[in-house]
């Protein structure tokens, strides 16, 4: 959430966090990368307009106008630079002016290689066990911040992967009203509205970004799990990949995976909503997984259909209003799963993207945990995939993404909570290729006939085979009549008529061809 040079008193008494680049001259004399051109510290810039009736407590959560109650100052980066200090690129460039343009390619897990499968999954264990090098995480609520003492500022490092768990608890966790109150839960900054999408665009380029600086290796992709298989099993939880399942716990993952061995951050979610404590990197109990063995819903039991993709992209309104889990017709709330894969909603339906977690049916199925459960990376970068296609294919039109009144959180340019520096829903509303540097490697299903267009094209077929064979009885019959002409006798009745005239002196006056 915050860079580790920020997470100081003074940084948050003052509400400035514009770390330096290169401070030859002593610290503070070169915030932002400032004599180098790279940016300069700004005042935040915060979304002020109304949000939706769903969130009623405004003045009690920390997460409000992201990041004003913690810093109003930031670096605004120049040109392709980027990050905390404008000390990086934006996504799409590199090299150490920025200048490069690269393009990552996020393939299907199952494509690659044995030797690409193991490279992968080292990578993720290496960045569950290795320590974010920039970023660190309040443990308590602003109100608490300073501890106990008021002078300990109450952050905490934390590895990698686990900072992408705990962005994703940070983002859903309830609003704490005070000791003995119950937590308020109408509120979620990443799910069940526009910023669905975007957000978990966002969160999953800082990990691949954070996975290719701890590999040295800026063509590192993240790749993806086309979970649209239709099946009743899970085709990546295998011990190559994601883990088979233990031979003596069905929820368990096998010994022979690494992913039997991580531990899960955020369990204790009673305590942080009783206590208004915050989840910090303590670890806890094993990820649990499995697939299809909800048996008390059957309709989480089996994926969504590859048609449901197909589907799905036809819907061509980007969102609907109240533009919350219960809109009809729009694409986010399509691809995210509250409606049927034609964009119908329906409270009973659980689809795509959602289909996947609750398919799961354990640590990846239960929103403030499923990071946790590695496949949710994969999941998340089909669900992204779809998202791109969709904007590849409505030219990104945003017309329909609000500027206000959708849930807190997820107005265009509110900034993405608790992503620093701050970054705003409509900066990832983008076709990645061309914008953020990665694109897919994936071949979509066409859509399967309605029976409407079955019965319109049977019919046309009729009426062409009609016609053709019509077409073709009238030349056979000219074709008959050629005939019939040709075999004519050559000596016909007005020759004959002639003949029998004929004197054997005059010569006939026409000649019958
Ligand atoms: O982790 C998640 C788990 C989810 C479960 C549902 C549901 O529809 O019940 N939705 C989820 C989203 C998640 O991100």
């Amino acid at each position: 959430q915050f860079p580790r040079q920020c997470a100081t008193v003074e940084s948050l008494r003052s509400g400035m966090c514009c770390p330096d680049y290169f401070p030859v001259f002593g610290p503070g004399t070169d915030r932002c990368g400032v004599s180098t051109g790279r940016g300069r510290c700004v005042q935040v810039t915060v979304d002020s307009r109304p949000h939706g009736p769903q969130y009623i407590h405004d003045g009690r959560d920390d997460r409000e106008q992201w990041p004003i109650r913690f810093f109003n100052q930031t670096c605004r980066c120049n040109g392709n630079f980027s990050g905390y200090n404008c000390g990086s690129c934006r996504p799409g460039w590199s090299g150490p002016t920025c200048s490069q343009q690269i393009n990552i390619v996020r393939r299907n897990l199952l494509d690659l290689s044995a030797e690409e499968r193991r490279r992968f999954v080292n990578a993720l264990h290496q960045a569950k066990v290795t320590i974010h090098p920039d970023i660190v995480i309040a443990t308590r609520r602003r109100e608490e911040i300073f501890g106990p003492d008021g002078n300990t500022p109450q952050f905490e490092n934390i590895s990698i992967y686990n900072y992408f768990v705990w962005s994703h608890y940070y983002s859903v966790r309830k609003t704490f009203l005070g000791a003995g109150q119950q937590s308020f839960g109408g509120i979620d900054f990443s799910h069940e509205g526009p910023a669905f999408v975007t957000w978990h665009r966002y969160h999953l380029l800082q990990l691949e970004r954070d996975m290719q600086n701890m590999l040295q290796d800026p063509s590192f992709g993240l790749p993806y799990w086309n979970f649209a298989t239709g099946q009743n099993t899970c085709d990546i939880c295998s011990d190559d990949l994601m883990g088979a399942r233990s031979n003596f716990d069905v929820s368990l993952i096998s010994q022979n995976s690494i992913f039997s061995q991580w531990r899960v951050l955020c369990e204790n979610i009673e305590d942080y909503e009783t206590l208004g404590t915050i989840c910090n990197s303590t670890e806890g109990g094993p990820i649990r997984r499995n697939p299809a063995g909800n048996v008390a819903r059957p309709m989480v039991q089996r994926l969504p259909e590859p048609e449901d993709v197909a589907q799905c992209l036809e819907v061509g309104v980007f969102d609907t209003p109240p533009f919350y889990s219960n809109s009809t017709d729009s694409f986010r709330n399509t691809v995210e799963g509250y409606s049927d894969p034609s964009g119908k909603y329906d409270p009973a339906v659980r689809s795509l993207h959602n289909l996947a977690h609750l398919f799961l049916n354990g640590t990846g199925g239960q929103t403030y945990l499923s990071p946790n459960d590695p496949i949710f990376v994969l999941l998340h970068t089909f669900t992204d995939a779809v998202f791109d296609e969709w904007l590849r294919r409505y030219s990104a039109d945003i017309s329909t993404y609000p500027l206000e009144n959708a849930p807190i959180g997820h107005n265009r340019q509110y900034n993405m909570v608790p992503f620093w520096p701050p970054v705003t829903n409509d900066e990832m509303f983008v076709t990645a290729p061309e914008n953020l540097g990665y694109s897919y490697e994936v071949e979509w299903p066409g859509r399967a006939l309605r029976v409407t267009e079955m019965i319109t094209i049977a019919i046309v077929t009729a009426l062409v085979l009609v016609a053709i064979i019509f077409a073709a009885a009238a030349c056979i019959v000219r074709v008959k009549k050629n005939k019939d002409e040709l075999h004519q006798p050559l000596l016909t009745d007005q020759y004959q008529h002639y003949s029998d005239d004929y004197d054997g002196i005059s010569a006939p006056s026409q000649s019958v061809v």
